[in-house]
């Protein structure tokens, strides 16, 4: 990002809840503010975009990350191009490269392109910037209802409330225009009094979980404790587990289910201790035109975010895809903003989109 953030743009803040993300007018012109997630939970400091080029360094390095958001990103992305006057299609093309997994961020581009298109070259700016804050009250809305069905879904799964919920990377507010996906239901649960625990995974090797979703449960004042990825197994085996809740990234029409790597072995886990596994996610996250989970790209990252982080000797080669992939045999329901799909089917997807 070095090059396109003044020292000046790098602004702290510590009061209340921070945005994720927000689009700003000052004087000088149109800006996309991101709240600097490689930052948190330590530092609360704001990343001001002012081109693409910025936004795409942001998104590559996770400053702003996790599926609704990116599509956010993606759609303000061409509103700031398009307002700066640089060449949308060509800013479009970068934004929806930027990361190949989670489908959100090419749905967020792609309507935001087709909105300029529409609009022609003088009107394009306002209509995608309208797209793009459209998109965002659409998330919000989808982050309530996710939570509402969610809710719904565990009252009928596990009665008796009081759940302990194991999750992994992070989904609330800081992926979403609203409370975000699994941890929208979760935070919903907790505000009615009924989470006994939130298990929250470390999610190695970047620490969404440790950081991101730790800094939100913590402010919600949730009762809830940190395990490293590698110790769910005994979890589950102490029956501490009632029920799994992650989000998505991208779920193919047959169901299966990209998401932060390490959630397919939670899913195995979850399985064989007879644990239900939910999966809650938007339907902008469900892509009927990719067939099945062999089907999805999975973004590989660099090593050294897995070697540097002891470090290994030098020379050491890692491993380091972003994200696996669960069967949608091992996936008890699907939970979207248009209602549950259990047993997960390609029938009952396609009909909870609508399609
Ligand atoms: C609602 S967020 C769902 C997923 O995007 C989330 O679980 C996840 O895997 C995020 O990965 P990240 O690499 O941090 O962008």
């Amino acid at each position: 990002m070095g090059d396109h953030l003044a020292q000046s743009d790098v602004r702290p803040e510590n009061n209340g809840a921070i945005p994720a993300l927000r689009w700003e007018e000052p004087p000088e012109g149109p800006v996309l503010v991101l709240l600097d997630q490689t930052r948190l939970p330590h530092e609360e400091v704001e990343l001001v975009c002012t081109d693409v080029q910025a936004l795409v360094g942001a998104i590559r390095s996770l400053a702003v990350r996790g599926a609704p958001l990116l599509g956010l990103a993606g759609a303000y992305g061409v509103a700031l191009a398009a307002a700066r006057g640089y060449d949308v299609e060509d800013a479009a093309e970068l934004l929806a490269r930027a990361r190949p997994t989670a489908v959100n961020l090419e749905y967020g581009v792609r309507r935001a392109v087709a909105a300029y298109r529409e609009a022609g070259v003088e009107r394009g700016p306002a209509a995608v910037l309208a797209e793009a804050k459209a998109l965002h009250a659409e998330d919000a809305a989808a982050s309530t209802a996710m939570a509402g069905h969610g809710a719904g879904l565990l009252g009928e799964l596990l009665p008796g409330g009081g759940y302990r919920i194991l999750t992994h990377c992070n989904t609330g507010a800081l992926v979403s225009g609203g409370e975000g996906t699994a941890l929208a239901v979760v935070s919903g649960l907790h505000r009615a009094g009924e989470l006994r625990r939130l298990w929250v995974d470390e999610t190695r090797p970047l620490l969404q979980g440790a950081r991101l979703t730790a800094y939100e449960a913590a402010r919600a004042g949730m009762p809830y404790t940190l395990l490293a990825d590698t110790a769910a197994g005994s979890l589950f085996a102490a029956g501490e587990v009632d029920v799994v809740l992650v989000g998505a990234d991208r779920i193919a029409a047959d169901g299966a289910t990209a998401n932060k790597v390490g959630t397919y072995p939670l899913a195995v886990l979850a399985r064989h201790h007879g644990v239900p596994f939910v999966v809650v996610a938007p339907v902008t996250t469900v892509d009927l035109a990719t067939p099945d989970g062999a089907s999805i790209e999975v973004e590989q990252r660099p090593g050294s975010e897995v070697t540097d982080l002891a470090p290994s000797p030098l020379g050491t080669q890692a491993y380091n895809p972003a994200f696996d992939v669960t069967p949608p045999d091992l996936i008890t329901a699907i939970v979207t903003e248009n209602g549950v799909v259990s047993p997960v089917t390609p029938e009952g997807l396609a009909s909870i989109c609508g399609k």
